[in-house]
């Protein structure tokens, strides 16, 4: 019998790209001012042009406007009518906006299956590097996205970005501070292991995060979370379809949401899911899909 991995079919839905924090591994952000909304009317348009397709997700995806900036009630109620938008066109959204308030999270339960933040890391030395320009990314606000999310109720995803100047050590610490916040709420479904790759529109252009390493850390990551966690490897950024393997036998069962287009890293194209399906069958796993919630 073979074992069975899943994905999520899923189109990305960007309320804007205009960001005020300049994480400096970036491909996604513009400079604000710069870019626009994705109106809602577009919006319709996309959505109208998957109906009936198998896409089931629609994952929203937005860079931030300033928590005291005078247009950000706007830009939160424009995520909201988004969400609300694909829900009522039969489809099911995923929102992860960056950092939220607890009222704002609380609202947008309301019309999200379940919601997500990338814990990133939790060591503060990153605000000294790649996050010295990015509000956003203090550890401190990350965790307490998480912890609102389990008073909430709210399923959520969370996950590690590997390769932005992190310790093997503070990888180890953010896995179990990941799994202390499940032991309280139980509300983590996934967590994300997502190796750094550079891209044409960042800063900092450094070395993708080594690949030779993320199986080991799978297995770690394994050990470290409780059982109904799952941990997902987004398989753009595994080129190397061996190292994916490695990582499935290390634990891994789940590779996310599969679309067109990456938006956070659009130089790494996805493989048709039926490929991928093909690939996997050779060695024993049978790619399936499912939704924004596992159960
Ligand atoms: O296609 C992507 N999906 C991303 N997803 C979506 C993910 O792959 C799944 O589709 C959803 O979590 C639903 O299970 C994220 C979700 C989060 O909550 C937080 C971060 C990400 C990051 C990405 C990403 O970089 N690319
Ligand atoms: C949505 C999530 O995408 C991740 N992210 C941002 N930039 C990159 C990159 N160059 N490579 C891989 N992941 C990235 C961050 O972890 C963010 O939280
Ligand atoms: N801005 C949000 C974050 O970094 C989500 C999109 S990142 C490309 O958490
Ligand atoms: S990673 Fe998210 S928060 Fe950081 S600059 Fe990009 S869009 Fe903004």
């Amino acid at each position: 019998m073979s074992r069975i991995v899943t994905y999520s079919p899923s189109h990305t839905l960007v309320p804007t790209y205009e960001c005020f924090n300049r994480c400096s591994y970036c491909n996604f952000r513009r400079d604000l001012g710069t870019d626009g909304w994705l109106s809602l009317d577009k919006a319709k348009e996309i959505l109208t042009a998957l109906q009936g397709s198998e896409i089931t997700e629609i994952l929203i995806l937005s860079g931030e406007v300033h928590p005291l900036a005078a247009n950000r009630e706007l830009w939160f109620r424009h995520i909201y009518n988004l969400a609300e938008l694909a829900l009522n066109m039969g489809f099911y959204p995923h929102t992860n906006a960056g950092i939220l308030t607890f009222a704002e999270m609380e609202k947008l339960k309301n019309v999200n299956l379940s919601m997500g933040i990338m814990l990133e890391q939790m060591t503060v030395t990153l605000l000294n590097t790649v996050h010295r320009h990015a509000p956003s990314k203090v550890p401190s606000l990350r965790l307490e996205q998480l912890q609102w999310a389990g008073e909430l109720g709210i399923t959520f995803t969370t996950g590690l970005l590997l390769g932005i100047g992190e310790t093997e050590c503070d990888r180890l610490v953010t896995l179990e501070t990941i799994a202390a916040l499940h032991q309280r709420w139980g509300h983590i479904q996934e967590v994300i292991l997502q190796p750094y790759n550079p891209g044409k529109r960042e800063q900092w252009q450094n070395n993708p995060f080594d690949l030779q390493k993320l199986p080991a850390l799978v297995r770690q990551a394994r050990e470290i979370l409780p059982p109904d966690i799952v941990i997902q490897i987004p398989p753009n950024l595994v080129p190397d379809p061996l190292f994916l393997l490695d990582c499935l036998a290390a634990g891994a069962r789940d590779l996310g949401g599969i679309g067109i287009i990456d938006e956070v890293n659009p130089d790494y194209l996805h493989l048709h899911p039926d490929k991928l399906k093909e690939f996997l069958a050779i060695y024993g796993w049978e790619l399936k899909a499912r939704l924004p919630v596992y159960k």
